[in-house]
């Protein structure tokens, strides 16, 4: 009997698939601006000192491999959760906030949406950003929630539609679960400003709607964890019980590790308590336990002062690096005298740039001149360095003429 004979061939992924092209792709002047992965000067994946050190410290300290629990290790919750809502957070010192560990900021999504499918006392629906992360659709589907939108982006400013962001939160049913990027919005680098965040938080403390963060890039957007961190902190101030999806694949360069945790604030230490068994029913049948060495990774940085201090420098040194590669890549593109106005190659933050390049351009760009960026014109910014600006730049100049 052939049992598979019937599986069809699966797309490549709109993202990873990317990089599978770019790594077939044998033109030694190819580009990858594809997957959000920081790349330093050279083109080159960083492995940050703070982790190697981290990782010497861990070497000699000859731990055993005993399981950990289903939550996680507790020291790099604990850390995690303070890095995230702040050391002076209320809800943290009264013991209110419910965190485990996940297998990176995926994992944490897919346990967040998990919980919620199966205790959300409102409509079992999320609201996801217009456009957002290509996977969120996917994994809240298989989490067993069902998808709605909310207006995000606005393609004639390339930045915030927040007149339509606003009325579609106002419409939807009270109490629903919206889904926010709390910086480094992906894929648009649009961000609302503090004002508008403000103004959001009006809007979803009156309609009584669960704010469900994804907090993927702290620290790589601004350079500043605490800046990057506003608006997560500021709902807590309001006193929403928040909802936290942390990945350190990003801001500590763990991208294969897959460190992050999954987070809610709940209304007192019991609750907590109620919440976190049901997390592990969650996560049991899902992986039983998470793995020992990025959170104790992690744990080592976070607890220790001096590689916290030279942590925070390195995420800065990359944000950065980032800032730098948009201001080269705007002042070029203006040069060449590229059609169109690409202020917003500047304004927007964190890892990508939303080009506004269509789809058709961007598969000229992949096939004739080997830059390989996702077909919503979406570039990583980590991919441009000062060797191949000028090549990227000229050949977007080109294909937009
Ligand atoms: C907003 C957001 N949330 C979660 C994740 C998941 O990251 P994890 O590695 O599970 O911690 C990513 C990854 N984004 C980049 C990589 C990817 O697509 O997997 C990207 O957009 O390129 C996000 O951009």
């Amino acid at each position: 009997i052939e049992f598979w004979r019937g599986v069809p061939m699966g797309p490549p992924d709109p993202i990873l698939g990317v990089t599978e092209a770019f790594r077939r792709d044998t033109n030694k002047y190819k580009i990858n601006v594809g997957v959000g992965a920081y790349r330093d000067e050279n083109g080159k994946p960083y492995v940050l000192d703070s982790v190697r050190k981290a990782e010497d410290i861990l070497h000699s300290q000859r731990s055993d491999k005993e399981y950990l629990p289903i939550t996680g290790l507790n020291d790099f919750l604990g850390l995690a959760a303070k890095l995230a809502y702040g050391p002076d957070s209320k809800p943290l010192k009264e013991n209110r906030i419910a965190v485990v560990q996940s297998i990176s900021g995926t994992g944490a999504l897919r346990i967040g949406m998990e919980f919620c499918s199966a205790f959300y006392p409102g409509v079992r629906a999320i609201y996801l950003p217009k456009p957002t992360w290509g996977a969120h659709p996917a994994i809240a589907e298989k989490a067993g929630l069902s998808i709605r939108r909310y207006r995000y982006f606005d393609e004639k400013t390339m930045g915030l539609n927040f007149e339509g962001l606003k009325a579609d939160l106002e419409d939807a049913f009270d109490g629903s679960i919206i889904l926010l990027h709390a910086c480094a919005q992906n894929p648009t680098g649009v961000d609302p400003t503090p004002e508008q965040w403000k103004e959001i938080e009006e809007i979803i403390r009156r309609k009584q709607h669960l704010p469900f963060f994804d907090m993927a890039y702290q620290g790589f957007a601004s350079g500043d964890v605490d800046v990057d961190a506003f608006a997560l902190r500021y709902f807590v101030e309001k006193g929403h019980q928040v909802a936290l999806c942390q990945s350190f694949a990003k801001n500590l360069g763990l991208y294969g590790e897959r460190a992050g945790t999954f987070s809610m604030i709940t209304s007192s230490p019991e609750e907590r308590e109620r919440v976190v068994s049901q997390l592990k029913r969650v996560i049991r049948p899902l992986y039983s336990s998470p793995p020992l060495h990025p959170a104790q990774l992690v744990a080592t940085i976070l607890g220790d002062p001096a590689l916290y201090a030279q942590w925070l420098g390195e995420v800065k040194k990359m944000a950065d690096r980032i800032i730098d590669m948009r201001h080269k890549l705007y002042n070029r593109l203006i040069e060449l005298q590229t059609p169109g106005s690409w202020e917003h190659i500047k304004s927007q933050i964190g890892m990508f740039s939303f080009t506004g390049l269509t789809p058709e351009q961007v598969d000229i760009l992949g096939k004739y001149a080997s830059i390989w960026m996702t077909r919503d014109g979406r570039i990583s910014m980590a991919g441009l360095n000062d060797h191949n600006l000028e090549y990227f730049a000229e050949n977007v100049s080109k294909a937009i003429k």
